[in-house]
Parts: C-alpha cells; sequence; structure tokens
C-alpha cells in the first residue's frame, strides 16, 4: 500500500499560554498543501524500515513512522511490515513532515490491517505522535485550539484560485528551543476575524508569534519575505517555528524560479 503524506503551513499562528504540562495553547489555521513524501508498507517476514531522498537528521527508531507502528503494536498484534518513506518535505522546517508521515502510518496500518479504527480512535492516536499530527488525519483547511488538536474545518473561499511559492531555506529550526525563546502577548485581532478579510489585507494582521524569534536569529528569512512581497504576493508569512516562508500570489510571479539561491528548495503550489 503506497500514501503519500503531504505537507502543511500555518496561516498565523498565536501562542496563548504554557500549559501544566508542558506544553504551549496555540491558536492556528492549518492549510494543507501537496507537497509530498511517499510511503510504501507491505506484509513482511519480518520489520523493516528504510529511507531515500531526503536524509533525515535522526536515528532511524526516532521516525515517526516506526513510532507509530509501535503505538498501534501496543494495542492490536500486527504482523510484521516492511517500510519505505521516500523524503521530499524539507524537515525541521515548519511543514509538519514528520507528523504527516506519522500520522500516514496511523491511516496506513488502520486499513491495512482492518482495525477499524474510527476517525476519532486514530485522532488520539496521532496526538500521542506529536500536537502536529492530530491534523493530517483531518487534512483540510481548520482552526484549530488546545495543542493543535481541537479543531473545526474552515472554509476559506479567498484562497480559492489563488498560489503558493514555498521558500525553504535550509536552516532547520527545532521546535522546543522556538517556544522555549516566545514572548506570550495578546494578540491584537482573532485569526477568524483575520481571514474573514481578502489577503491582500492579511499583511501586519496575520501575525506567526514565532516571526520574532526566528527573525532574530536567520535575518535571511526577512529578505526571503521581502523577495516575496516584492514579486507580488498578497500575502508573506512563515510557517510553524521557521524556517519555511511562503507567499500566496493571484497568478505565478514572474522569475520565482531563479529569485532565491539554487541551495533553496522552491516550490510553486496551487491548493486544488
Ligand atoms: C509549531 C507547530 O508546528 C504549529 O503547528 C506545532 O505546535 C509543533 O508541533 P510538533 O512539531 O508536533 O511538536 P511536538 O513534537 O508535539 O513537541 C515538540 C516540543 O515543542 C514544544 N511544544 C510543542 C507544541 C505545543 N503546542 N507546545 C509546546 O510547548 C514542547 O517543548 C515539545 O516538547
Ligand atoms: N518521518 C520523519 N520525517 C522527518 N523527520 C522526522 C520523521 N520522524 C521523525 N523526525 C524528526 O523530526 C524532526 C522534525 O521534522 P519535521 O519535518 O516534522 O519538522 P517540522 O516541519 O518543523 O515539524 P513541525 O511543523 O511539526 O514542528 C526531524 O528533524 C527529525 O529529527
Amino acid at each position: 500500500m503506497i500514501v503519500f503524506p503531504n505537507a502543511k503551513i500555518n496561516l498565523g499562528l498565536q501562542v496563548n499560554g504554557k500549559r501544566p504540562d508542558g506544553y504551549h495553547d496555540i491558536s492556528t489555521i492549518f492549510y494543507p498543501l501537496p507537497v509530498c513524501d511517499i510511503l510504501e508498507a507491505v506484509r513482511a517476514e519480518e520489520f523493516s524500515f528504510h529511507t531515500s531522498g531526503l536524509t533525515i537528521d535522526a536515528p532511524a527508531l526516532g521516525n515517526l513512522c516506526i513510532k507509530a507502528y509501535q503505538l498501534l503494536q501496543q494495542d492490536f498484534s500486527l504482523s510484521a511490515v516492511a517500510m519505505h518513506l521516500h523524503k521530499v518535505i524539507p524537515m525541521g522546517a515548519g511543514l509538519g513532515g514528520g507528523s504527516s508521515d506519522g500520522a500516514f502510518t496511523l491511516m496506513l496500518l488502520n486499513r491495512m490491517f482492518n482495525l477499524g479504527l474510527t476517525r476519532e480512535q486514530l485522532l488520539g492516536y496521532a496526538l500521542q505522535l506529536g500536537s502536529d499530527c492530530p491534523f493530517f488525519i483531518m487534512n483540510e483547511p481548520c482552526f484549530a485550539g488546545g495543542r493543535g488538536e481541537v479543531m473545526e474545518p474552515i472554509q476559506l473561499p479567498s484562497l480559492k484560485n489563488k498560489l503558493f511559492l514555498i521558500v525553504n531555506p535550509g536552516l532547520h529550526i527545532n521546535t522546543a528551543w522556538a517556544f522555549s525563546q516566545l514572548k506570550i502577548r495578546e494578540p491584537k485581532i482573532h485569526l477568524r476575524e483575520v481571514v474573514a478579510l481578502p489577503p491582500d489585507q492579511w499583511r501586519d494582521l496575520l501575525v506567526n508569534d514565532f516571526e520574532e524569534v526566528a527573525f532574530e536569529k536567520h535575518a535571511e528569512l526577512i529578505d526571503i519575505r521581502s523577495t516575496l512581497y516584492r514579486m507580488g504576493a498578497v500575502f508573506a508569512g512563515m510557517t510553524g517555528t521557521g524556517s519555511t516562508m511562503f507567499g500566496i500570489f493571484d497568478s505565478a510571479p514572474a522569475g520565482y524560479r531563479t529569485a532565491f539561491p539554487s541551495h533553496y528548495f522552491t516550490i510553486l503550489q496551487s491548493n486544488d
């Protein structure tokens, strides 16, 4: 069985406060984008896990695909599988690639072994893997609260026919570190109010609280945002804790393939 775990971006990201369990409550809009890894699993004599594509900077046993298998193995006697992950989505990038691989592994194993897990049950397992994982079980535009697991699907008609230019400069930003550096502030305006406006009015209103932290460490990100606006973006911002920046465009910006250094991962996506 083959699945294609996709990326997400955060349209705005507000951190509301630290909780007794050490995590933070956030408010964000998760938006799926069709930049995908490729994950295959087949029944096998013994468990194995291999990867290709981008090099994953973590021990294989820490991979969320293996963690997802082990999580279900605790509750169901799964037989062995051979898994292969081809990595395309940049890592430590705010695109949720690892989280998506974990969530898709849960859904794949549910189908492969006819476990009969409901969406609610899958959401519960996904949250045990990571805060971003439950979103990929839903995988449609959602307003999210809590750690990200309290989700409500939303319609964003103003983004229909828009193009997203994803620009990742290859800087790895550690999520735990980014949370530890934050200064928590009262939001000036609620995300729901901002996204009810046309995207060309989102500038300065659709805020990602992690931009201050990431921009202070990597001034390069500020240049990327300026370039995106110079190219005609109706809105440009950062996803997650960074380092990926994105621009929203009405049409394909001229020269986007050569606008950034060649070592950047740059891809233009439509949202359908
Ligand atoms: C920044 C976002 O990507 C926004 O979508 C997510 O909140 C991050 O989700 P994630 O990468 O799945 O993060 P997790 O693997 O759950 O947590 C990594 C670390 O980040 C911090 N963390 C994460 C999520 C959250 N709501 N509060 C936190 O304080 C914690 O120190 C945690 O140990
Ligand atoms: N399947 C996986 N693919 C990529 N990284 C993984 C995977 N499983 C575990 N990891 C670990 O998770 C780290 C973060 O990867 P990920 O792609 O999820 O980052 P991210 O886009 O910043 O995520 P998020 O937005 O969820 O914080 C990697 O550096 C790696 O150590």
